[in-house]
This record gives structure tokens, sequence and C-alpha cells, in this order.
């Protein structure tokens, strides 16, 4: 089976419904995630409810809300336990070193997977009295994530839990984590020199991005080179029909692991935060940085579409074929990009 390849110049990005009454979704994920690297999914039946996301921005937005020091309390360089769980407050991260020369114009809050049922990391107390809301929401967006890793073994013809037995947090430790994301509007920008998220790629298998309606600004670079715009809401909606008729899809990212997996299949796109042309305010987002396992190894998967992708394209593989485990990529990538 070969799937047929339209690297797309805009971000045209399909929607597709994962229902099971569409026996064609883990061909249209596949096929998207080949020509985009991005993809919305119909918020129908995925387990995540609209008010389940609006409870994440609502928290979100008391979280950064919260005075200095009680972030400083929870930040990433005052967690010993490991290198990427806690608060990150503007200038630790700069997503494109090799062009940023200031860091990026955010703050990012990092909740680490929970194991049997615990947060890894301290919490402020404004999010500790959630807790259960915070556990829940990990728990629903990791089971999207096993649904989509599912229909993309299906669509590559290898075993339906190729991906998702290297997904198992039952079995070990992984990089995931829920990441929240505030992009403040503040004094002082320089335009062509500031920018709220640097061109980069994702670093783990998947990402879920949530965004709010009137807080534009994520680009991905097209095939051209050329950055276009990604709605908040790609359907063509009536005046008459409202988010609450029809939610919001989710955005799923491909990360840099899928794309290792498949030798480049499925692409891992890069991407961007911009500031608002006019009358922008600040821009919550919500991203869940799926990880595989910290010993999952990068090797190719045993898939002939893979395998018929790779001659035809030609390319090389990542890293010149060496393998390394998911853990070594992504303490490769945070030592590229944060400052602590
Ligand atoms: O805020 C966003 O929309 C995107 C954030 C992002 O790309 C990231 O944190 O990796
Ligand atoms: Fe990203």
């Amino acid at each position: 089976m070969s799937i047929p390849i339209n690297k797309m110049e805009s971000a045209l990005i399909p929607v597709i419904d994962i229902r099971p009454n569409n026996p064609n979704a883990a061909q249209q994920l596949l096929e998207a995630a080949a020509n985009h690297g991005f993809v919305f999914i119909e918020n129908e039946d995925t387990g995540i409810e609209p008010a389940d996301v609006n409870r994440m921005f609502e928290l979100s937005k008391q979280f950064f809300a919260l005075p200095l020091e009680v972030k400083e309390k929870v930040s990433i360089s005052s967690n010993k336990a490991g290198m990427n769980w806690g608060w990150l407050k503007r200038g630790v991260e700069t997503l494109d070193p090799a062009t940023q020369t200031r860091p990026d114009v955010k703050e990012a809050f990092n909740i680490a997977e929970l194991i049997d049922g615990e947060f890894q990391q301290p919490l402020p107390d404004t999010l500790q009295l959630h807790g259960q809301t915070i556990a829940d929401f990990h728990q629903k967006c990791h089971c999207l994530c096993e649904r989509v890793l599912t229909h993309f073994a299906v669509a590559l013809g290898i075993d339906d839990d190729w991906f998702t037995s290297r997904h198992d947090q039952s079995k070990g430790p992984s990089g995931t984590v829920l990441r929240l994301l505030y992009y403040p509007l503040v004094d002082g920008l320089e335009d062509g020199v500031d920018i709220r998220a640097g061109a980069h790629s994702d670093f783990g298998s998947l990402t879920l991005l949530f965004q709010q309606a009137g807080q534009p600004g994520l680009e991905i670079k097209t095939p051209t080179g050329e950055w276009a715009a990604v709605p908040i809401d790609p359907s063509q909606r009536s005046s008459a029909e409202s988010t609450k008729t029809r939610p919001l899809p989710i955005l799923v990212n491909i990360g840099d692991l899928l794309e290792d997996w498949t030798e480049g299949l499925l692409q891992s796109t890069v991407h961007r935060v911009v500031f608002p042309k006019a009358d922008g305010g600040d821009r919550f987002s919500c991203a869940y940085f799926c990880h595989p396992l910290d010993d999952a190894l990068l090797e190719p998967v045993p898939s002939e579409v893979v395998k018929e992708y790779a001659s035809s394209s030609g390319k090389e593989l990542a890293r010149n074929g060496k393998l390394i485990t998911a853990k070594d990529h992504l303490m490769e990538r945070l030592a590229a990009t944060y400052t602590l």
C-alpha cells in the first residue's frame, strides 16, 4: 500500500473524525501526518470535553497570575528531581537558539505524568486544590494519544499496539508533560527580534494542542519555507452554530520521534508562535506532550509502507542510523533550548 504524498503549501490542515463510524480514520490520519505534520481531530467522543479544556485554561490563568515568589517555589531550576518539570520563567526557553537573539517571550508550567496516581513535583496550592482535575486531564489526553497512535499503527500495517506498548505508562517513566503556556503582551518588544515561541519541532511523539478563540499566533512552516497561520477553528460554522453545539477540534502535532520511527514519512513540522499583528492581547495555550517510555529505542518501525517511502524518498536515516533512546533525544533537545 502506498499513500498519496502531497506536501501542501498552506496551513489547510485536515479535520478528521476518528469515531468508529469513520472506517477511513486511520488512513486519513496517516495522510495528514505525512503531508502536513498537523491534523485537527473533531472533538466528538474524544473523551476530552470542552468543559475539561476550559477548566484547564481557568487553572492556567490562576497559576500565571500568582506572585513571582510563589511560582519560584515550583520553578524548574529548583526541582532537583527532574529537568523538565515545573515553572519556566521568561528567559528560560529559547526554542530556536540558532536564530533567536533573545529567549521566547513566555512562561510555562510543565506538569509531569503522574506515577501511581501521584504528582512527581510540588504544585502551588492553587493547582493542588484541583489535583484530581489535572490528573484526569492528563489521563484523558493520554487515552486520546493512544487512540491516534493505534490508528497510525493500523495504517502502517504493523502490530496495533506497536506504538502504544511503547507508551504504556505502567511499564516505566516517560518524558510526558502537560504544559500550560502563557504569552504575555509586555512593553519594549522589538519587531523582528522578539517572538513568543521560536521555530522548532516538538520533541516527543505527539502533541495535543489546545488554543482559545481570539488568541491566534501559531504558524507552521510550509514546504516552500513560508509561514502559514494555523486557525484556531478550521471549520466553516454558520453564524447560528456556536462552539456550544460543535466544540473546537483538537489540534494534533507530530513530534520528532514519530518522524524518526517512520523514517520521515510522518512529518515533525516546524512551527512557531508570533505576536498578533494588531489589537492582540495575551495568549494562553495548553499542550500535552506525549512521549514514549524513556528507554524506547528510536528504531525504524517494521512497516512496508515506511520501507517503500524510505526507499523512494532517499532520505538519510536520522543520526545516520545510530540508535538512541527517547530519553537521550529529549535530553539533547532540552540541553539546546533551556538556560537554567
Ligand atoms: O502555544 C502554542 O500554540 C504552541 C506552543 C508550542 O509549540 C510548544 O510549546 O511546543
Ligand atoms: Fe511546539
